[in-house]
């Protein structure tokens, strides 16, 4: 189990909030992505606070109905592309972020940048972003073979379990038929070709 959560003032009306908009269920896996990330940070040199506070921000607008993500990212600015249109879920990251800065304050950019991309990715993925990426896989309450994989990657490099968890999405994807947003397979490249050893790098 990751060890208890930077216990800080900020975090009561995060608390207050996420009580009254996501279900118990989801506030323990939240909670389990914001210990799991602080832990990560730990162990790859990485900030501790602004870690605790990707996770705890991360799923804001989780429970947001398909209108709502969209009338939310119009409002906030945010590009929506065809795919996100078809399937405005994947745009609670993106609107989460969006909040994080309007309701509580956030505005360093590394958190903001991991809480947009912790469902899609993106290309060039800094410590923080990698780190939340990973956190919302491998947080305590996850079950499944897929899960293992990226907890199994994650000992050995924070890269190795980014392509993990982006590889075991797009096989998701395909087997069950559907579209695969393009910033995951962006994800999914930029972490192989970083791997890489640098004279073979692409
Ligand atoms: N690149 C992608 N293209 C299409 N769907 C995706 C992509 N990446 C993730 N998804 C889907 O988005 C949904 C939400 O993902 P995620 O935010 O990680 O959910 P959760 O935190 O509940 O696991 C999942 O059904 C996942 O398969």
């Amino acid at each position: 189990m990751p060890g208890p959560a930077l216990k800080t003032t900020w975090r009561t009306p995060v608390l207050a909030w996420l009580e009254q908009h996501v279900p118990a269920r989801r506030l323990t896996h939240i909670l389990g992505v914001e210990a799991t990330a602080i832990e990560l940070a730990q162990r790859w040199g990485a900030d501790l606070d602004r870690a605790g506070r990707a996770g705890l921000l991360h799923d804001l607008a989780k429970y947001f109905g398909p209108e709502q993500l969209l009338s939310e990212a119009e409002r906030l600015g945010i590009p929506i592309d065809a795919i996100q249109r078809s399937t405005p879920h994947l745009l609670h990251a993106d609107v989460s972020a969006g909040l994080a800065r309007e309701l509580f304050g956030e505005t360093d950019p590394s958190v903001l940048a991991a809480i947009a991309n912790h469902t899609l990715g993106n290309s060039d993925l800094d410590i923080l972003s990698q780190i939340l990426y990973v956190a919302d896989w491998i947080e305590p309450t996850r079950r499944g073979e897929d899960v293992e994989i990226v907890r199994k990657a994650a000992m050995g490099s924070l890269r190795s379990a980014v392509l993990s968890g982006a590889e075991q999405t797009i096989l998701e994807l395909i087997h069950n038929r559907r579209l695969i947003h393009p910033r995951t397979l962006l994800t999914r490249n930029w972490a192989l070709c970083s791997l890489q050893e640098p004279s073979q790098r692409c």
